[in-house]
């Protein structure tokens, strides 16, 4: 079936407006951190919540969820709404943040030991900041959250800010009015914050003594009998006078700030929260998106991202030399179930637009392959371009006749009778560059050097080709994460005139990271062109296995 027919299947379909048109790699990125939390190409949240009272760290009684939405609060807390300074901008890794009095304890250093390897120049740490807040959330009973993406990391600290338990109600409201929240929303941003975690001996030894618990080394004193798992138990508990909460009936009164703030408007919102699970939840949904969306003045975040309907994942193209091209990757199907009668093919344009009935491949898929999102709630199915019985990618291109790949669309066919439904973004298709790409000559130096190589479709002359890749460092600091860049040269001689590529190479002197993500660009009449997919340092060849460059 041709692109053709494809259209007209699109137009009856109905298929939904994505809110962003793939290949876009810093909204891929995002897109997928987002929404691939668990199961086949999961992100890195899910799995340090599973279970929700996982914790990374020595010792029990606490989790990573209590300590990832505490940091996400104090990063944001500094938040200055007269003068839009302060916010969710990732201060709270500095050093001095950390070692205030009103930081006290080890949960932010902790979160960021955990988290901040995830962050690059597409998602940066105080984005991750906000996503470990409600995967967590998500994941551990709690509503869907609005994830906004773009938060910019802070070159310094922030001016201090969090409130401490021992401040005085007047100082509370004063300081979430300085945060832009109001005395209602304070009960509720602390209401939803505190259905996890608890305060710890070792922070707070006035608030909490050593409880002597082997099952509870950190001594933490829950905020409600379910911790771990975000429901208004805590609510129902303070209402019905059962609650243990050591910011509620803490022997000192002075630090019984829980108290305070939600005996504040008579128990209305309290009572409410006891009442209703529902009204709790989407009251914290809301108020969660606002705290996380708290980012300092000029900083502008993206729409809410929303998951695409179809989208291709870690999709690669790679010039193997004779005129051929390999394209890899796999395409995620949003929120369906299983169905093993469901084909999925794609349909692709040649690079000149033209096309023909053999332009089609079937997708595999396992039943493995499969992942999920909020908590369970939402599973996707995934479909596979890599030949299961070979390691060579399933689609083979042969550039040389120039029909290579221009765009692609989805066949969804679920063997029920109803025939196959089109996916193509509304009729734009799933752009595949072949300008560039990589060559699978490109290998990682075993002693000393290695090259990157670089094809370029023959007549394009780029003014510049270049790698690029993210510097990175496991103790960020103020280190800003932005990519460095190495230029690639021609290499001379190239190959016969029956070649419809031309190699450009980085020599690498040491310098292949194995753990990061090469990505290749070039410029052509000034626009900047990126290839399809970037590969890690450590999938390369050893330059003694790679293949022989073809120049
Ligand atoms: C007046 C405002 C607040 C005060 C005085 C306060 C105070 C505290 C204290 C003393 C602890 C114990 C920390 C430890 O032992 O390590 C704590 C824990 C926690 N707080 Fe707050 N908090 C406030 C607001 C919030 C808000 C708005 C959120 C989230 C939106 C939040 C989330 C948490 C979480 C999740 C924990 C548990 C940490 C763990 O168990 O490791 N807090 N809070």
């Amino acid at each position: 079936m041709g692109l053709r027919a494809s259209k007209v299947l699109v137009l009856g379909g109905g298929a939904g407006v994505a809110a962003y048109v793939w290949p876009n790699p810093r909204m891929d990125q995002q897109e997928s951190f987002r929404w691939d939390q668990d199961g086949f190409n999961h992100g890195p949240f899910a799995f340090e919540l599973d279970p929700c009272d996982k914790y990374d760290f020595a010792g029990t009684g606490r989790s990573n969820a209590a300590d990832w939405i505490r940091t996400a609060y104090h990063d944001m807390a500094t938040y200055n709404v007269a003068d839009g300074t302060g916010g969710m901008d990732s201060s709270i890794r500095f050093k001095e943040e950390q070692s205030r009095a009103e930081n006290v304890g080890d949960s932010f250093s902790n979160t960021l030991r955990v988290l901040d390897r995830d962050a690059s120049s597409y998602v940066s740490i105080a984005d991750i900041l906000a996503l470990a807040l409600i995967i967590s959330m998500e994941n551990c009973g709690g509503p869907e959250i609005d994830y906004r993406a773009g938060r910019v990391d802070a070159m310094e600290p922030n001016v201090a800010g969090v409130p401490e338990p021992q401040n005085d109600l007047d100082s509370h409201i004063a300081s979430f009015a300085r945060q832009g929240f109001t005395q209602e929303e304070m009960i509720g941003l602390v209401a939803c914050g505190h259905s996890f975690g608890g305060v710890q001996h070792d922070a707070f030894p006035d608030i909490v003594p050593d409880l002597g618990d082997p099952n509870n080394t950190h001594s933490n004193a829950a905020f409600d009998s379910t911790f771990v798992h975000f429901d208004n138990n805590m609510y129902v508990e303070f209402m019905d006078g059962t609650t243990a909460n050591p910011l509620v009936v803490g022997t000192n009164d002075t630090t019984n700030s829980d108290k305070r703030i939600f005996s504040s408007d008579g128990n209305v919102t309290m009572r409410a929260f006891a009442e209703s699970p529902t009204l709790f939840a989407s009251t914290c949904a809301s108020l969660f998106a606002r705290m996380i969306d708290t980012v300092p003045r000029g900083v502008q975040l993206t729409e809410v991202i929303k998951p695409l309907p179809v989208k291709p994942h870690a999709f690669m193209t790679t010039y193997i030399g004779n005129g051929q091209l390999t394209l890899e990757g796999d395409i995620r199907l949003w929120n369906l179930t299983e169905n093993l009668n469901r084909t999925v093919r794609i349909v692709w344009l040649n690079s000149d637009g033209s096309t023909s009935d053999d332009n089609a491949v079937e997708l595999l898929h396992s039943e493995n392959q499969v992942g999920s999102a909020l908590g369970g709630r939402i599973t996707s199915m995934w479909y596979s371009l890599h030949n299961a019985t070979s390691s060579q990618s399933f689609l083979t291109l042969d550039a040389a006749k120039s029909n290579s790949i221009s765009k692609f669309s989805v066949l969804i066919d679920e063997g029920n009778g109803s025939g196959p439904r089109v996916e193509d973004q509304g009729g734009i298709g799933f752009r595949i560059e072949d300008t560039l790409m990589w060559s699978s000559s490109s290998c990682a130096p075993t002693f000393g050097t290695g090259r990157l190589d670089i094809a370029v479709r023959k007549g394009t002359s780029p003014s510049r080709v270049w790698v690029e890749v993210d510097a990175f460092s496991f103790d960020l600091g103020n280190v800003p994460i932005e990519p460095n860049a190495y230029n690639a040269s021609l290499v001379e001689p190239q190959a016969g005139d029956d070649e419809p590529y031309e190699i450009w190479r980085v020599d690498i002197n040491g310098e292949v990271d194995l753990f990061v993500d090469y990505g290749i660009y070039a410029e052509v009449n000034g626009v900047r062109i990126m290839a399809v997919g970037v590969r890690n340092g450590g999938d390369l060849d050893s330059c003694t296995d790679a293949p022989e460059s073809p120049f």
